[in-house]
Parts: C-alpha cells; structure tokens; sequence
C-alpha cells in the first residue's frame, strides 16, 4: 500500500484570545469535548487505531461506529461540565459518567468506543467548568489545579478498588500505572507530556494535523497504555514506544518522510493486532484542552 496523506479535518483556526478573559459556557465546554473525540478520529495515520481511513487492528468497530458512540456522548460532556461548574461530589460525576458508558454500548451495540474518553474527557469537562467559576481561567494548568482541588482526594481513594476491566487487570499484572491512577495524578503524561509537545509543534510552526501527530508519538513514547498490554503484553507496550521513540529521533512529524514512516508503523501495529486506546483518548484530551485554551 502506498502512503496516503495526513488526514485530518482542520480545527478552527487558534485566534490569540486572552486565557482569563473569555468564560466558557458548559455548551461550549461540552462541544470542545465532542469536538477533539472527531479530531482524534480524523487523525490519520495513528497507528493500529480507527480512523476515516480505515480500522487499524479492529474487526469489530469502525469510523462509523466511533460516530454513532460520539453523537452519543455529546449531552454527557455538557452536563460534566454543568455539575464541574457546581463542584458536586465526585459521586455525582460518577453516576453520570456510569449513565454514559451505558448510552455508548446502546449507541454501538456494545462495542467499547470510549470508555476511557468517557472518563478523561468527563473529568476534564468538570474540571473546566468549575474553574469557569472560580475566575474563568481556561489554560492547561488551570484546569489541572482545578481538577486535583475538587475531585483530586476522590480520585485517589478510587485506585484502592479492585480492578475489574481489561486495561485495569493488565495494569495490575504488568505493574503499569493504570488510568484510574493516571487521573489520580492529575494526568501528568497528558500535563507534562502531551501539552509541551503540543506547544512545541505549534512554536515550530507545524500545522494542525501534524501538531495532532507529533503529540500522538510523545504519548505513545510515555503512557502506560493498558491496551497495548493488554492485547501485546509488555512486549506490546515496549515495541510501541520503540516505534514511538524511533519517530521521533528521526525529526517527528516535521520529517519529509514522516507520513511514510507513520504509516509503517500503522501497518507494523495492525500485523500485531495492537492498539494504543489510551494514547488515543489522551489525544482527544489535548485537542480539547487547545479547544478550550484557544477559542473564544
Ligand atoms: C477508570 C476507567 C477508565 C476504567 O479503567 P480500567 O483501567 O479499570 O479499565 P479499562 O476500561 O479496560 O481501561 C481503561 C481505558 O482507558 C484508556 N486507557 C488505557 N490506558 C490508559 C492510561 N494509561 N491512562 C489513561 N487512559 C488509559 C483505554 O480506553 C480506550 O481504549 C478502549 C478501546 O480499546 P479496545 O482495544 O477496543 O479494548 P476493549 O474493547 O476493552 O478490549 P479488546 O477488544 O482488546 O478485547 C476505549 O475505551 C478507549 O477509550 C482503556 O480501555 C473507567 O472507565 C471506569 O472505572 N469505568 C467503570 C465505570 C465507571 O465508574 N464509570 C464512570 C467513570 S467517571
Ligand atoms: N480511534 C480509535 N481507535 C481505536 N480505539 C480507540 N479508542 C479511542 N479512540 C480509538
């Protein structure tokens, strides 16, 4: 197969808006949030994902069905932000984001979508809408304070449960740091990783959907993606960030010959049935955060 293009469909263009001075309705909170799962979708090559282009290393679920489980979703991120703005306790978000997960099964008969986007792009919905609140500030750093200040203790006391779902159970086995502790945390891959790489591309004058890219390989180079273990074991997760590293050592998504090279390593993942869900959904979640840091 030859290499098609970067796929992407364009964000809105990033106009220089001042970070403090626009306050963000829980609306367009939850549309940046179902916007950046379309921006994760249209993203193409991501290696062993779905996307427009084609199913990655999935027989069970294509573009259509991440549609159907976005169009699903889009009232969930709303009212995240709604009962953030009311900095309710975390059981409330939770019951809620429960009520999602169900909405995303019936929406795709079944078929897990995003479940970890429920639970990221939920909790950094609520995050976002009580700092709305409290100032109005919309920056990255923001929106982690506020979310470790309200819900921080709640997500702590929750890794103490016994895992019972897939990625949990290989994070367990493998010793990897789960996305229940991830978001204990306060998300650092996405905060200390992802966000810098973000802003690195953008100063390096990258356009969106190689901006998307460059930040799709920092991720995979660090996340403890319980996916890949899952599917691949540690072996799995290791042959990832090799593949991750090695992009980015020979100049990222800046390369003339990076779109080949991330194509390779899309057909490399898909001939090992891997995929990294966990980069994908920490993707979504940078798109938003540029979403909400940036557009008025
Ligand atoms: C805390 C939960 C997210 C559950 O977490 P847990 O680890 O216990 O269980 P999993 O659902 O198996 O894994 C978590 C999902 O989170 C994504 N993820 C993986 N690694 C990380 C990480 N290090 N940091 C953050 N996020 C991570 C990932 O989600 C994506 O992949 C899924 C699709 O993958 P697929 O390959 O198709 O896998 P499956 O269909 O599951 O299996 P196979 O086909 O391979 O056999 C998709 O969901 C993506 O979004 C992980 O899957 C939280 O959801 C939870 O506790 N839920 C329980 C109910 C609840 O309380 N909900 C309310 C929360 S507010
Ligand atoms: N595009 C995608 N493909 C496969 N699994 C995913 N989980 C979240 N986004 C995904």
């Amino acid at each position: 197969m030859s290499a098609p293009a970067l796929a992407s469909v364009p964000g809105a263009v990033h106009a220089a808006v001042p970070k403090a001075a626009v306050h963000l309705s829980p609306a367009a909170i939850g549309r940046a949030a179902t916007l950046a799962l379309h921006d994760e979708l249209a993203l193409a090559p991501k290696p062993g994902l779905v996307s427009f282009v084609d199913s990655g290393s999935h027989d069970d679920m294509d573009a259509h069905t991440f549609m159907r489980s976005l169009f699903a979703l889009r009232r969930y991120f709303v009212r995240m932000a709604e009962l953030g703005a009311q900095r309710v306790p975390f059981a409330e978000l939770e019951r809620c984001g429960i009520a999602a997960e169900a909405r995303m099964l019936a929406a795709t008969g079944g078929i897990n979508t995003h479940r970890g986007a429920i639970f990221v792009l939920g909790l950094l919905c609520a995050a976002t809408g009580a700092a709305q609140v409290q100032g109005g500030q919309r920056g990255a750093e923001a929106i982690r304070a506020s979310l470790r200040a309200h819900w921080g203790q709640a997500l702590t006391a929750r890794t103490q449960r016994v895992p019972t779902l897939p990625g949990g159970l290989a994070a367990r086995r493998f010793k990897l740091r789960s996305a229940s502790q991830e978001a204990a945390l306060g998300f650092p891959v996405l905060f200390e990783t992802a966000v810098p790489a973000w802003r690195r591309a953008q100063r390096r004058g990258l356009d969106l959907p190689r901006t998307r890219l460059d930040v799709f390989f920092a991720l995979m180079a660090e996340l403890d993606d319980s996916n890949l273990a899952h599917r691949g074991g540690l072996e799995g997760l290791n042959f990832a960030r090799d593949h991750a590293r090695s992009f980015q050592a020979a100049g990222g998504a800046a390369d003339a010959h990076a779109l080949a090279r991330a194509w390779d390593i899309h057909r490399a993942f898909v001939a090992r049935r891997l995929s990294p869900g966990g980069c994908a959904d920490m993707l979504a979640a940078a798109c938003f955060l540029s979403r909400v840091g940036h557009e008025p």
